[in-house]
């Protein structure tokens, strides 16, 4: 049996031990919309009539992972299911854990507190779907619509109007007409969430299927320039295909684009990354990728092989191959002035040619080049092995003590003439 069908099945049986001890049961939320998409399933939750304590009596392996908001995690083997008891809230500051909640009777309240109307069906252990809001009918139609008054929905949970956008982008649905209207009055109170959860919302647009969808809706709607903290520049206008995004495997080379494409120096990519509070090696690794194509724009003189280098040389290796994938992607992001006859293709294959990147490739080291020149250390050391490195990175040098010694005797010698 494929994962997918196996973890569904086991999701089924879970529901199932819970009947069999006199509660109701059912599979809910994503799991539900997305296998009825032909999506890949993430996570199964399954929603309940039994308290906590009572799916924890029922299971060997329980995890008390949100007691106060009625969630008991169940593993079962490698998996693990989340299963929360029906529950209605009031107040939220995170999805998973909502400041006030009330447990409830009935699998309708339940699903009556939930987002949008694809998420908001319920698969019983027999097949039958409790979906009082129309969710399958909208999951043909393609379209995503709030449960109940948009107005509400996005009020409880500010973060949701994020959530419609990913969605409509993730599985190219249209955004239904209350929803947005929705999402234009209530947009300020995106003020009100944590920069972190906007910054995961985002991250999911952009690692998903439609970025350019995404990044069209939240333009249209203005929703970031309500966040917490101001992000500037402003997302980049990008017409077209999606086929760009699809070259770029990785979300940070989508992040790197996005910024590119905004015109973003390396400090505001920088500033943009922290705000939505991401790791440091991922802002590092964008910024470089920005101060390289700064590099390349303060040219005074055409790019050629050696401007190149040495710019791959500043910024390193990963930095540079990263932006020619991005360039590739999105042509418009090279802004460079190169030398006639070169381009971004040319740039890669000198790249591929460089026989050394750093100087602790070099076949020489600096405590060599002190005994060599008889001078004492300081901060010649370093200039040197980066002026040997240069040479060795445009082939112009062979990577070898005896020839890196020779020339920097020979530079030692010119210079004090
Ligand atoms: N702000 C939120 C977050 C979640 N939910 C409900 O809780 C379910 C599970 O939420 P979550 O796991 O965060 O999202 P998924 O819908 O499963 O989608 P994805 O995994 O793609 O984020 C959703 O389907 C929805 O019914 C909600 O009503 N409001």
């Amino acid at each position: 049996m494929p994962r997918q069908e196996a973890i569904w099945e086991e999701g089924i049986r879970v529901a199932s031990a819970l009947e069999a001890a006199g509660h109701e049961a059912y599979l809910v939320g994503g799991c539900v919309r997305d296998r009825l998409l032909g999506r890949e399933l993430h996570d199964i939750d399954i929603a309940t009539s039994a308290l906590p304590e009572q799916v924890m009596a029922l299971f060997p392996k329980v995890v008390p992972t949100g007691l106060p908001h009625g969630t008991v995690t169940v593993l079962i083997g490698e998996s693990a299911f989340e299963v929360t008891t029906f529950r209605h809230e009031t107040s939220y500051s995170d999805s998973r854990h909502p400041d006030e909640v009330a447990f409830v009777r009935d699998v309708k309240e339940d699903l009556a507190r939930r987002d949008f109307t694809v998420n908001a069906i319920a698969y019983g252990t027999n097949g039958v779907m409790i979906d009082p809001f129309g969710g399958q009918e909208d999951l043909k139609r393609r379209i995503v619509r709030c449960v109940g008054a948009a107005g509400e929905r996005f009020g409880e949970d500010a973060l949701r109007m994020l959530r419609g956008i990913r969605f409509a982008a993730e599985f190219d649905f249209e955004i239904d007409e209350e929803a947005w209207r929705g999402i234009l009055s209530q947009r300020e109170r995106l003020q009100r969430i944590a920069m972190e959860r906007v910054g995961s919302e985002l991250d999911k647009m952009l690692a998903g299927l439609h970025p350019s969808k995404a990044i069209r809706l939240l333009r249209t709607s203005g929703l970031l320039a309500h966040a917490k903290e101001s992000l500037y520049p402003p997302l980049p206008a990008i017409e077209g295909t999606e086929a760009g995004w699809h070259r770029l495997d990785r979300v940070e080379l989508r992040w790197a684009a996005v910024l590119l494409l905004a015109g973003a120096d390396s400090a505001q990519a920088d500033d943009w990354l922290r705000k939505l509070k991401f790791s440091s090696r991922r802002v590092a690794e964008v910024s470089a990728i920005a101060a390289l194509r700064g590099y390349l724009d303060e040219s005074r003189k055409p790019i050629d092989r050696e401007r190149w280098t040495a710019a791959v040389l500043r910024y390193g290796v990963k930095s540079a191959a990263d932006y020619i994938a991005i360039a590739r992607a999105f042509p418009s992001v090279d802004r460079s002035q190169w030398d006639s006859g070169v381009g971004i293709e040319r740039a890669d294959v000198w790249l591929r040619e460089m026989s050394a990147a750093t100087v602790k490739e070099l076949a020489v080291r600096g405590d060599e080049l002190v005994r060599l020149l008889g001078r004492e250390a300081g901060p010649w050391i370093s200039e040197e092995l980066n002026r040997l490195l240069l040479l060795v990175a445009l082939n112009k040098l062979k990577n070898e003590a005896q020839a890196l010694k020779a020339e920097a005797k020979r530079h030692w010698t010119d210079q004090n003439v």
